[in-house]
């Protein structure tokens, strides 16, 4: 359940009062998610017609000096078309504001569900939305360094340690060892960059139907390689849950979809097998640090690290090396 802080009826009613969006109705806290406290928010509305808003409430995984580049994105998206929550300023023209010392945002509502098993028309819409999102940030003035690229992988999979990867499967530190040192190495600093999501898996993403109705949680997203960004969405969209499975037609379907919006130069086109390798090690890194590091009787699920090791070994063989094409 995500939410990690109670917040009391008055306390949100003296909240939502602060914003010009009518009179609370109801809140009820939202079950989905992991990072952040999320409440769905009823209000008789600005115009007295009802409306319905997201709080969210950062937990410790944000930094609050982060909110102005994670909201102002959002923003500067939405006012450009793109299917992203816009936040809602309070009469103080304030993005975020501070509760008992952890900073709350009220964002835009936006219709869609998240979907467990896409079809080739969702991958090829959620491939035209990245790209379309990669264009639209092209303007937005600021930058955020990824605090998730390759040294934070050494660093997380150096502190499980080769006997903690084993304890997660026998086979595990092995099949770091062939790919972590020469991704690392190879990894590329001179292709076209700009803002990325970074995090682009179907639970960020709602949807009705073949349209992508929202793209939500911006909370990694950085300044980054766009290549990378399709990679991390490659290894989230084409796979079955566990890794096991690859789904050809779901990367063609991706692939075509970004392409149809933002052409990759042939640099980027010959990166993709090595920054899918990278994505793979990223959530594998995280998974397997958090799977180490989180107590048995925490209120979160901890995700199965061997999910991107499969991944991982996909884009490592040779025989796969034609998928991108
Ligand atoms: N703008 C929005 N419009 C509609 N629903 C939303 C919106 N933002 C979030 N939600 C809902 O709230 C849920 C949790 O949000 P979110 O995924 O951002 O939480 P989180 O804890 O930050 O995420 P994560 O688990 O990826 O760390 C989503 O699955 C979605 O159902
Ligand atoms: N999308 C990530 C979790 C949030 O970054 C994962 O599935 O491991």
């Amino acid at each position: 359940m995500a939410v990690y802080t109670s917040l009391g009826a008055e306390q949100l009613a003296a909240l939502i009062a602060t914003f010009d969006v009518g009179v609370l109705v109801s809140a009820k806290g939202i079950a989905e998610g992991v990072s952040n406290s999320n409440w769905l928010i009823d209000t008789t509305g600005a115009d007295g017609r009802g409306a319905r808003f997201i709080l969210t409430m950062y937990e410790q995984r944000t930094e609050v000096a982060d909110l102005p580049f994670f909201l102002g994105l959002l923003d500067h998206l939405s006012a450009k078309g793109c299917p992203v929550p816009a936040t809602i300023h309070d009469r103080q023209g304030q993005a975020y504001q501070l509760i008992e010392g952890k900073a709350v945002a009220l964002i835009e509502f936006l219709p869609g569900v998240s979907v467990s098993k896409p079809t080739a028309g969702q991958a090829e819409a959620v491939g035209a939305a990245l790209a379309r999102v990669h264009l639209a940030a092209a303007d937005f003035a600021s930058a955020r360094a990824n605090g998730m690229g390759p040294a934070s992988w050494q660093e997380l999979l150096g502190a499980c340690g080769e006997a903690g990867l084993a304890s997660i499967d026998p086979a595990l530190a092995a099949i770091v060892d062939q790919s972590l040192p020469e991704t690392v190495a190879a990894w590329p600093s001179d292709l076209p960059s700009g803002v990325i999501h970074a995090d682009l898996f179907p639970d960020n993403v709602l949807m009705l139907g073949d349209e992508v109705t929202g793209l939500i949680d911006f909370y990694f997203a950085c300044t980054d390689m766009f290549a990378y960004d399709i990679a991390v969405t490659h290894a989230a969209w084409c796979f079955d849950a566990s890794g096991t499975t690859f789904s050809p037609e779901l990367s063609r379907a991706l692939l075509a979809g970004y392409r149809s919006v933002r052409m990759l130069s042939a640099a980027e086109q010959a990166a993709l097998p090595l920054l899918a390798r990278g994505a793979a090690l990223r959530f594998l890194a995280t998974r397997a640090y958090d799977w180490l590091n989180t107590p048995g009787d925490a209120l979160v699920t901890r995700k199965d690290p061997m999910a991107f090791a499969r991944r991982l070994q996909f884009y490592a063989d040779p025989a796969n090396a034609g998928i991108f094409a």
